[in-house]
C-alpha cells in the first residue's frame, strides 16, 4: 500500500504499516506547499524514526545518544560552541542545547556570534541590542545575548587608533618624525586598522562575553552555549586570537618607542601625553584576546560540538573543520548529524533518493579518519519549523540524550 509523503497525518497507520512503535513517523517533504500552524506549548511535533537504518551502524551512531547526562553534570562552568557550515542548523541546536540546559537546572546563557544572526528568530522573540535579554518559558533562567559585531569591531578599531595606527602617524608627522613613521610601515598597522581581518568580529565578540563573565551579573550562568559563524569565519577565529596578539603587542611595542623618541619634544613643546586610558583599554583587548585562545583549548570546560547535515559537501566540510580544530588543540566529541530522513517507506521517489544521498554521506561520516570517533547524535528532520521555545524543547529532547 502506498503511502503518501504530504502529511504528518500518516503517523499512525505508517507506524502499524512498519511494526514501529518507537517513535512518529511523519511524511517529510511535499511538493504540495504546506501551511505551517503557528506554535503552541500544546503543539503536538512529529519526527522521522531512524529505527531501521538500512546498514548496520557502530554502536556510537546506533545508540546517537549525545550523552547529555555528561554535559549536563557539575556545576562549574562550561561552554558549548556549536558550528559548521552555513544553514546546517548551528542556531536550532544551539538554542534547543540551551533550553534543555535551562531546563535541567542551569542558568544558561547563550550568545550569538554569528554577524547574521538567528537566535532572535530561533527563540521567535527580540533578542537584538547586545544585552542579555531573559528568555521566556524554561525552568531555570535562561538569557540570550546578540553580540553586535560592528560595534564591537568599532571598539577595537578605536582603541588601536589612539594607540599607533593612524593617530601616532600623524602625531609622528605633526613633530616631523613622518620618517621612522614609515620605516615603522612593514608592521602594516594601518592595514589592520582600516581592513580589519576576517574573524576580527567574532573574536571580539567572544572576547567581549569574557570580559562580561567576569561581572556579577554574568557570575550565575554555569552554562554558555555559542552560537558561532559559518565554518570559514571559525577557522579564521581560530587563528585570530595570536594574530591580533601579535599585532597588539607590536602597536603597544610602537607606542612605546614613539612616546620616549617624541618625549623631549614633547616636553618642549607641551604636547600632551596620549590619554593612558587607551593604552590600558588595548592592552585589556589583549589580554582578552588571549583568554579567548585559552578558552578554546580548555578540554576541562570547553567543547566544540559540529553540526553537519548529511550531504557529503557538508561532510567533507566537517571533516576540514574537523581537522583545523584538532591541529589548533580545539576539543571536539560530538557530531550532529541534523535534518536525517527516515527509510522511505512509501513510494516517493523524491524521499527514496534522497534518502540514498544522506546514507552515503553518512557511509562517509562512518569511513572518515577525521570524523569517525566523534560520538554521533542524529537529529531528525522535523516537520515544523523549530521556532520558539516549545520547539526547541521538543528538538533538543531528540537530540540532547
Ligand atoms: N532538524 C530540523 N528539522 C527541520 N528543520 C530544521 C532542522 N534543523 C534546522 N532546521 C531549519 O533549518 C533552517 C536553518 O536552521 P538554523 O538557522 O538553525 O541553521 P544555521 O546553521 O544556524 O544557519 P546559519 O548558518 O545561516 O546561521 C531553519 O529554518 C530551521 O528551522
Amino acid at each position: 500500500m502506498a503511502t503518501s509523503c504530504a502529511t504528518s497525518t500518516f503517523s499512525p497507520l505508517l507506524n502499524k504499516l512498519t511494526g514501529r512503535t518507537s517513535m512518529a513517523m511523519v511524511g517529510l517533504l511535499s511538493y504540495a506547499p504546506k501551511t505551517l500552524t503557528p506554535i503552541s506549548p500544546t503543539r503536538t511535533f512529529n519526527f522521522i524514526s531512524l529505527s531501521t537504518p538500512t546498514k548496520p551502524l557502530k554502536k556510537s551512531f546506533q545508540e546517537a545518544v549525545s550523552e547529555f547526562d555528561e554535559m549536563v553534570s557539575g556545576t562549574k562552568r562550561k561552554y558549548y560552541m556549536l558550528g559548521g557550515k552555513g544553514g546546517v542548523g548551528k542556531t536550532s541546536c544551539a538554542a534547543s542545547l540551551a533550553v534543555k540546559f535551562a531546563n535541567s537546572g542551569h542558568p544558561t546563557l547563550v550568545v550569538s556570534t554569528d554577524p547574521a544572526h538567528s537566535l532572535s528568530d530561533s527563540f521567535a522573540q527580540d533578542l537584538t541590542g547586545g544585552a542579555l535579554v531573559p528568555v521566556e518559558g524554561p525552568d531555570s533562567p535562561l538569557f540570550a545575548l546578540e553580540i553586535n559585531p560592528e560595534k564591537a569591531r568599532e571598539e577595537f578599531r578605536t582603541a588601536a587608533q589612539n594607540n599607533g595606527g593612524t593617530g601616532v602617524k600623524d602625531l609622528m608627522d605633526g613633530m616631523g618624525l613622518g620618517m621612522i613613521a614609515e620605516q615603522l610601515g612593514e608592521l602594516k598597522l594601518g592595514e589592520l586598522l582600516d581592513t580589519p581581518p576576517p574573524g576580527l568580529d567574532e573574536a571580539i565578540a567572544i572576547s567581549k562575553v569574557i570580559q562580561f563573565l567576569d561581572s556579577p551579573e554574568y557570575s550565575m550562568f554555569t552554562r554558555i552555549v555559542f552560537d558561532t559563524a559559518p565554518t570559514g569565519h571559525t577557522l579564521r577565529l581560530l587563528s585570530l586570537p595570536d594574530f591580533l596578539d601579535r599585532s597588539i603587542g607590536k602597536l603597544l611595542k610602537l607606542k612605546q618607542k614613539i612616546s620616549s623618541a617624541t618625549s623631549a619634544i614633547k616636553s618642549v613643546f607641551g604636547q600632551e601625553q596620549p590619554k593612558q586610558d587607551s593604552t590600558d583599554k588595548l592592552e585589556r583587548l589583549r589580554e582578552r584576546m588571549i583568554k579567548v585562545r585559552e578558552l578554546f583549548r580548555d578540554t576541562d570546560s570547553t567543547e566544540f560540538v559540529i553540526v553537519t547535515i548529511p550531504t557529503v559537501m557538508a561532510v567533507s566540510e566537517s571533516s576540514r573543520l574537523h581537522a583545523s580544530l584538532m591541529k589548533e588543540d580545539v576539543p571536539v566529541k560530538r557530531l550532529i548529524v541534523n535534518q536525517i530522513l527516515p527509510p522511505s517507506a512509501s513510494d516517493c521517489k523524491f524521499c527514496a533518493i534522497k534518502r540514498k544521498d544522506q546514507m552515503r554521506a553518512l557511509d562517509m561520516i562512518r569511513s572518515d579518519p577525521e570524523l569517525t570517533n566523534l560520538t554521533l547524535i542524529q537529529a531528525p528532520l522535523v516537520d515544523v519549523e523549530i521556532r520558539g521555545v516549545p520547539a526547541l524543547k521538543f528538538l533538543g529532547d531528540i537530540v540532547w540524550k
